[in-house]
């Protein structure tokens, strides 16, 4: 695939309805969750046109998968009868979580073999606690040069799994290896993330038990045979967090549809203690000038952290709102205290105006304040939003680099800012 890069005309004012897509952090893991069902599974509200869901899309297909992908009604229906890794040429799938379609391949051929997990350049990213999953439930693991085998001629038997931190992959991968194996398999230190029980939801409703006690223990019945289901995926909290700071600092009159306010509580919370205050209704939000209290944003300082407090993929945003506040706010990411390289490429837009160390970003903000056009590169997807969106706010034309890393994350985005009326330029990086 070519790299492609994005020219955008600052200044452009977004006005009307904008759809928030299914999550990508929930559709990508209910693609691989599908694998393990002996019947055909629809997936509704799917974000298609995600370079993340189209690698995944790549790779079931290539080991045997059947999908049938409806970009217009965003449907994906699933049937995973035949599925082996044993014939890939090639393991060059960009996507973090790879480790998720072991459990399809063991349950349809007893052996999986997939490429190492990719995603976001964001700092430490193991992958020790998802062979430590696999070992448990009985399964031999081999680490090749482009790729991992996990072997499990029999299957996947029942076992107890402790996690030594709070890992979503890790739950996610031991919730649905749990599904296939023999037995009971419970989860100390389960990490429930809304996608997670996301992910929770479309497996019992695919026909596995699974009990949840408190926010931390899980205990699954492996089931031989999974149903599977029709599941329509949740929005994604994190893109309808970006239109609302989108909304905000283009100075817009946008609605936004389908926001899933019940997982946002503390990111709303914060918005409006920096003295933004919507209108909405138990679905929709709109932003306009109007939601300024005082007619600025107000300077502020959060930490990002666990849900249900702000996670480090909303972090980006806010650095850019600190950056339209009236004077310092101070932004800790203690879940990756490495994402601060976009940090580097937005300061070519607001010169002099931001500092960051490892786990700290301070912003001088200043109401008034229209970033400076410049050329910049993606450095992660969430960062590579935030460019975009300085450019979107900014005067004359930007150039954005590897826009590829925004696209992995935001559905349609060209298609929904053409919708609010501004025009961005997406092509083949010169
Ligand atoms: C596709 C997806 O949903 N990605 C999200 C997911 O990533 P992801 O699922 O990769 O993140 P984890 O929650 O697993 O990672 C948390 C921490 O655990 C460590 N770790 C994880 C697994 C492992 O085997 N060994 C290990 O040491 C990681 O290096 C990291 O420091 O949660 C992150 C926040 O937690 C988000 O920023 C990502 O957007
Ligand atoms: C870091 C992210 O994703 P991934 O884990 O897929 O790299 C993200 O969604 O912001």
């Amino acid at each position: 695939m070519n790299i492609k890069q994005a020219s955008i005309t600052g200044g452009q004012i977004p006005t009307g309805q904008v759809r928030v897509s299914g999550a990508k952090n929930s559709a990508t893991k209910l693609l691989a969750a599908s694998l393990i069902c002996d019947k055909e599974v629809i997936l509704n509200n799917f974000p298609t046109e995600l370079v993340d869901a189209n690698y995944k899309f790549e790779y079931i297909q290539d080991i045997g998968g059947i999908l049938q992908i409806d970009r217009d009604k965003d449907q994906v229906c699933i049937d995973s009868s035949k599925l082996s890794s044993e014939n890939l040429t090639h393991f060059n799938y960009a996507f973090r979580t790879t480790y998720l379609l072991v459990p399809g391949l063991i349950k349809k051929d007893g052996k999986a073999k997939i490429p190492y997990p990719g995603g976001c350049k964001i700092g430490q990213r193991g992958y020790d606690l998802h062979m430590m999953v696999w070992e448990k439930l009985g399964a031999s693991v081999k680490e090749y040069e482009d790729h991992i085998e996990v072997i499990s001629e029999n299957g996947f038997v029942g076992t107890e799994i402790n996690f030594p931190i709070s890992t979503i992959g890790g739950t996610e991968s031991a919730l649905i290896c749990g599904a296939i194996a023999k037995g009971k398999t419970t989860i100390r230190n389960a990490y429930i993330s809304p996608e997670v029980e996301d992910l929770i939801i479309f497996l019992r409703a695919s026909g596995v038990n699974i009990k949840v006690v408190g926010n931390s223990f899980i205990e699954i019945e492996g089931q031989e045979y999974i149903q599977g289901s029709i599941y329509s995926i949740m929005p994604d909290r994190i893109e309808a967090l970006t239109w609302i700071v989108y909304g905000i600092l283009s100075k817009g009159d946008i609605t936004i549809l389908d926001v899933p306010f019940n997982t946002m509580d503390i990111p709303l919370k914060h918005l409006e203690e920096a003295g933004i205050d919507f209108y909405h209704n138990s679905k929709n939000i709109r932003i306009s000038n109007d939601c300024l209290v005082n007619g600025i944003i107000q300077p502020f300082e959060l930490a990002t952290g666990t849900h249900p407090g702000i996670i480090s993929d909303m972090q980006p945003f806010y650095t850019l709102l600190g950056l339209h506040a009236d004077g310092f706010s101070r932004i800790f990411d203690y879940r990756y205290p490495e994402r601060i390289k976009y940090c580097e490429e937005l300061s070519k837009f607001y010169a002099g105006r931001l500092i960051f160390e490892s786990g700290k970003i301070t912003t001088e903000g200043n109401n008034n304040l229209v970033p400076s056009a410049a050329e910049v590169t993606s450095t992660d997807l969430r960062g590579s939003m935030a460019l975009v969106i300085a450019a979107l706010i900014g005067d004359g034309v930007s150039i954005i680099n590897n826009v590829d890393m925004a696209l992995r994350g935001y559905n349609n985005l060209q298609k929904k800012l053409s919708e609010l009326g501004v025009e961005i330029e997406i092509s083949d990086q010169k």
